[in-house]
């Protein structure tokens, strides 16, 4: 069959010419993205074999091999490995599947606009912690080609482009199983860090720096010392292997740098940047095993999403047996990437036996509590670094309030809310040493956004009080704070539910009372009126400065939690909510002095209804009939001019 030209996909075009252009500053690290991919492969052919007997796939010396040709001026990667169908070619290396690419170029795109606008953060400090697999290799390479075959089938698939928008491919009949990627080096130019990639020593450099961990043989064709005579310089030299293949959570903590803790976690979590944390855990005894865990810096935009892969890699002695292995952490820790290399399991392990592994359930337990204790140092020991773990993925921790219990505690330690003390977000412990003389709970409001529950008629009171209000603007603390109840001996109490007492104030209480009194019939009436929206009016003790509000009932569903369960598909009847008036306002006194005086009350159940609306409004929610009361409030409006 010839060879079929075809177009790359727009953004892959985009990133190609990023590659070649590249300002990027670090060009070695190509090296490591195609030996990353390699190893990936291996592992890949390895799991695979392991599930299916009849691959037909040949396991006996699986390896990496890179090869030299100063002459040629070529760089080859080959591994044989997984290996790619001729159709996977294309969808694999023509396109970006790689999410995280897409999301780079869409940080690039950014990035660029700002220094456009003349915003001095660049984008060559972006580049310059990037690595794009496969398309790296055009930062040294003016061409590339691509023989593979996939383990178990018979043809093999020849790719190859110039990096200028288009790639030819085709089928091949002889191609060894696995994947062999040719570079065709550009002249080096050590100005431009462009090292001569065809000399042994530069590569074994390379390989040093950055894929030491990698768990196969990496080999490079011995080097041919010059003959000393006729007829012994033919013989092959024996190939090299240029890396220690030793596991890094098996070696000496000292021993290991923390460059390399770096290089293992880019290569595993497929980031470019390096981890914010990284954690090492040992545990001995009956059950022994090693962990290493990596805590990211930016959390993946699909974190809550339901396809979300996650896991870690659960190595048997030193064996990779296998990847996302999600029963290793809860959901809760999704984003904590790593390795658990455990001594005793069996080596075909299914993931529906490990879901129910006793041993499994105790790591799960026992690196929970490590990843939840490291958090509480870090948050201790540098808080800024916490601040930047806590906005990336503070939302996902906080699930764990929820979902499980055994960690609630240990949670609660480190969650950090924004609250009206201050800027600075406070936990929960902090929140209880400020509290006021004579103040029993813990209060807090729920809504969109910190502005939108600083303005909103509910926190009056307290303000007016001085008492400091948490402010939860995650979907998912209108759960926990419900779950989990009370803190320390302190309830956790909504500044919109129930009656709020603040701090119970003597003259205040025998003030409502008599107020209570003059009002009692209006209430009547207007809770009679509208009771189509609400199951009770009454006199607030909570506003100031609004004439209205509307609180849920102690025991209720608050509107935003109802509608979360019904998004969820769940039925959940619609709580009817109360409203509150403020008898200091004079829309308010008006109203009770008109209803006293009059006999005919038509025209004050129009107030009353507004009223109703404006303490909806007031909270950010919608009224019933928007149309209605725009056109209310304009009649009134142009009653008064
Ligand atoms: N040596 C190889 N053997 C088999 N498949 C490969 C090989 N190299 C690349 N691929 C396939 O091509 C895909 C794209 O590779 P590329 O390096 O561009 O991105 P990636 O490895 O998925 O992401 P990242 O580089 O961020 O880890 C890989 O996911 C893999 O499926």
């Amino acid at each position: 069959m010839p060879a079929e030209t075809f177009e790359f996909q727009v953004e892959a075009r985009q990133l190609l010419q990023l590659m070649i252009h590249s300002v990027y500053s670090n060009k070695d690290v190509f090296l490591r993205e195609l030996v990353s991919n390699a190893s990936d492969a291996l592992d890949k052919l390895r799991l695979e074999a392991l599930r299916d007997d009849s691959l037909g796939a040949d396991t006996s010396d699986l390896h990496i091999e890179i090869e030299t040709d100063p002459e040629a001026r070529t760089l080859t990667v080959r591994d044989n490995g997984i290996g790619m169908s001729y159709d996977e070619v294309g969808r694999l290396i023509g396109t970006i599947a790689n999410s995280g690419t897409a999301e780079f170029l869409r940080e690039l795109r950014e990035a660029k606009e700002k220094e456009a606008g003349g915003e001095t953060d660049g984008t060559e400090g972006l580049i310059g912690q990037f690595g794009v697999g496969f398309y790296s290799g055009f930062m040294v390479a003016d061409e590339m080609t691509v023989v593979t075959r996939r383990a178990g089938e018979s043809q093999g698939t020849r790719w190859s482009s110039r990096g200028e928008g288009t790639y030819s491919l085709e089928k091949v009949d002889e191609a060894p199983q696995g994947t062999a990627v040719t570079l065709h080096l550009k002249p080096a130019d050590p100005e431009d860090q462009l090292h001569d990639y065809t000399s042994p020593y530069t590569i074994r450099e390379i390989v040093k720096r950055y894929s030491d961990f990698i768990t196969w043989p990496i080999r490079m064709a011995g080097e041919k010392t010059p003959g000393d005579g006729e007829g012994d310089d033919g013989a092959e030299p024996a190939p090299e292997t240029l890396n220690s293949m030793k596991a890094l959570w098996a070696r000496p903590r000292d021993e290991v740098s923390e460059d390399e803790y770096h290089e293992l976690y880019k290569h595993i979590g497929h980031d470019w940047r390096p981890p914010l944390e990284t954690i090492r855990f040992q545990a001995e005894g009956t059950f022994e095993y090693q962990a290493l865990l990596f805590l990211p810096e930016h959390a993946p935009h699909d974190l809550f999403t339901r396809g979300y892969r996650h896991g870690l890699q659960l190595y048997v002695k030193r064996v990779l047996i296998m990847d996302d292995c999600e029963a290793l952490l809860p959901s809760f820790l999704r984003f904590v990437k790593g390795v658990v290399d455990a001594q005793d399991l069996s080596l075909n392990v299914s993931r529906e036996i490990l879901q129910q592994d006793r041993h499994i359930r105790m790591i799960q337990r026992r690196l929970t509590k490590k990843v939840l204790s490291s958090l509480k140092d870090m948050k201790n020991r540098e808080p800024e670094r916490f601040a930047t773990f806590w906005r990336e993925f503070g939302t996902a921790v906080k699930e764990g309030l929820v979902t499980d219990p055994d960690s609630r505690d240990a949670i609660l330690a480190v969650t950090t809310l924004a609250s009206t003390h201050g800027e600075e977000p406070t936990t929960l412990h902090e929140y209880v040493e400020r509290m006021r003389d004579g103040q029993d709970a813990i209060y807090y409001m729920t809504g969109e956004s910190r502005q939108s529950i600083e303005s909103s008629p509910h926190m009056e009171a307290l303000r007016a009080r001085d008492i400091e209000v948490l402010l939860l603007t995650d979907p998912v603390d209108e759960v926990w704070v419900d779950t989990v109840g009370e803190f320390e001996g302190r309830k956790l109490r909504s500044v919109a539910k129930g009656e709020v007492e603040a701090v119970p104030d003597e003259k205040g209480e025998e003030e409502r009372e008599k107020q209570g009194e003059e009002y009692a019939d209006l209430l009547g009436w207007m809770k009679e009126r509208l009771s189509e929206e609400v199951k009770d009016v009454r006199l607030s003790s909570r506003l100031t400065t609004s004439p209205a509000c509307v609180v849920s009932d102690t025991d209720d569903l608050s509107p935003a939690l109802e509608n979360m369960y019904r998004a969820m598909g769940q039925e959940v009847p619609k709580a009817k909510r109360i409203l509150e008036l403020n008898a200091g306002h004079p829309l308010v006194s008006a109203l009770n002095r008109a209803y006293g005086e009059r006999e005919d009350r038509s025209g004050l159940v129009e107030t009353a209804e507004l009223l109703h609306t404006l303490a909806v409004l007031a909270e950010g929610g919608r009224p019933e009939e928007p149309g209605r009361f725009v056109r209310t409030v304009a009649d009134r409006l142009a009653a008064t001019l």
